[in-house]
């Protein structure tokens, strides 16, 4: 199949080399010449230094020569930029082309999900948008580690065609139908991720982790049902998987960046020390701003954003967390 990666960061250029090893026609749209240039003469991502990209893969700084006889059309740039990145671009989407969203995030000012803004930016129906979400730490997928990870899509014969396209000896996607949960799963674990990199840098240990991991669980299946998802979704890779991957990795961007803040780093610092887009920084905001809007209890996201966003101090996280009423168990 022709593809277009847009996107030449982390994630779109070891997804590219995925495609390209699953045996497609790939091509990457990045803005940066270097980087570009860097996929394709070197073979190489400035983003991921064990990825070694295949030969086949060609890049460039045109997004038309890039989405020309695209069928598969892969969006892999910061949550935040979407929908700025994307609108000018939906004149260049061939007809019946398919959109994937690899982004993990929720919009600001409007709460939608990534594949939602990839509707209203490019123009596409929904029933041609799916989503790949699930543990996927680039730099191992990169080094060929054995990886699984979830296509959701509304028609599950899109799922499923497309699990064909990008599936290789390492890498085995699953397929879902719900969209919702996947996405949600796949945004919200990264402001969890944050939390738990607060607590570690603040000096708390596992039962600390585990507690976040759980809770943080609970809260994404609990956003996730009053927005119509469906609960399995919440214990499969795009959940529970994608949870234990990124949370206590210190590969995770997010964790990486909360923990430098539990460390004492205020945001701006550690927002310049962590290479790449922690996605969790801003959809803090936006993920408890939806979850007051539709009147859902976010206790973690809500802690977690009150210290990165408010200038509330690392130790109130555990006192705001703490100090709620007891309750039972479960979601
Ligand atoms: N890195 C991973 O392991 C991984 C895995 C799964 C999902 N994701 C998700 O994929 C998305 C992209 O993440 P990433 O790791 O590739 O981030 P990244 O920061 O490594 O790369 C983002 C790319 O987008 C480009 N970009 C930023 N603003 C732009 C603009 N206005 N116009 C054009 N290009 C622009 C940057 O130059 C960069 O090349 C995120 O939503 C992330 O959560 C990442
Ligand atoms: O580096 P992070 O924190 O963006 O995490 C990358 C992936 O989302 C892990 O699945």
């Amino acid at each position: 199949m022709r593809v277009a990666v847009l996107g030449a960061g982390a994630w779109g250029s070891t997804f590219a080399s995925v495609l390209a090893d699953a045996g497609n026609d790939v091509m990457v749209w990045g803005r940066d010449p270097a980087v570009v240039a860097r996929i394709a003469d070197q073979h190489r991502s400035p983003a991921v230094a064990e990825l070694v990209v295949p030969d086949t893969v060609r890049a460039t700084t045109d997004p038309a020569l890039a989405m020309r006889g695209a069928e598969l059309v892969a969006v892999a740039v910061p949550a935040q930029s979407a929908r700025e990145i994307l609108t000018p671009l939906a004149g260049l989407l061939e007809p019946g082309a398919v959109v994937l969203s690899l982004m993990k995030g929720i919009e600001l000012s409007t709460g939608l999900r990534m594949s939602q803004v990839i509707v209203e930016a490019l123009g596409v129906p929904a029933s041609r948008v799916a989503v790949l979400s699930g543990p996927n730490l680039a730099r191992e997928i990169a080094q060929h580690q054995p990886t699984a990870t979830v296509i959701a899509a509304q028609d599950e014969e899109l799922a499923r065609r497309l699990t064909a396209v990008c599936a290789t000896g390492w890498f085995r996607p699953y397929t879902n139908t719900d969209v919702i949960g996947v996405e949600l799963c796949g945004a919200v674990k990264n402001v969890v991720a944050i939390g738990i990199g607060i607590a570690q840098g603040r000096g708390y240990g596992d039962n600390t982790t585990a507690t976040l991991i759980t809770r943080g669980l609970a809260e994404i299946a609990r956003l996730g049902l009053a927005l119509g998802a469906d609960v399995e979704t919440f214990a499969g890779l795009a959940g529970m998987g994608d949870l234990f991957a990124t949370c206590d990795s210190p590969l995770s961007r997010n964790h990486q960046l909360g923990r430098r803040i539990g460390e004492g780093m205020d945001l701006e610092h550690a927002l310049a020390a962590t290479p790449g887009t922690a996605e969790g920084v801003k959809t803090a905001r936006s993920v408890v701003e939806l979850a007051q809007r539709i009147g859902v209890d976010m206790p973690i996201s809500s802690a977690v954003s009150a210290v990165l966003h408010e200038g509330q101090p690392v130790d109130l996280m555990g006192e705001l967390l703490l100090a709620r009423p007891h309750k039972a168990d479960g979601v």
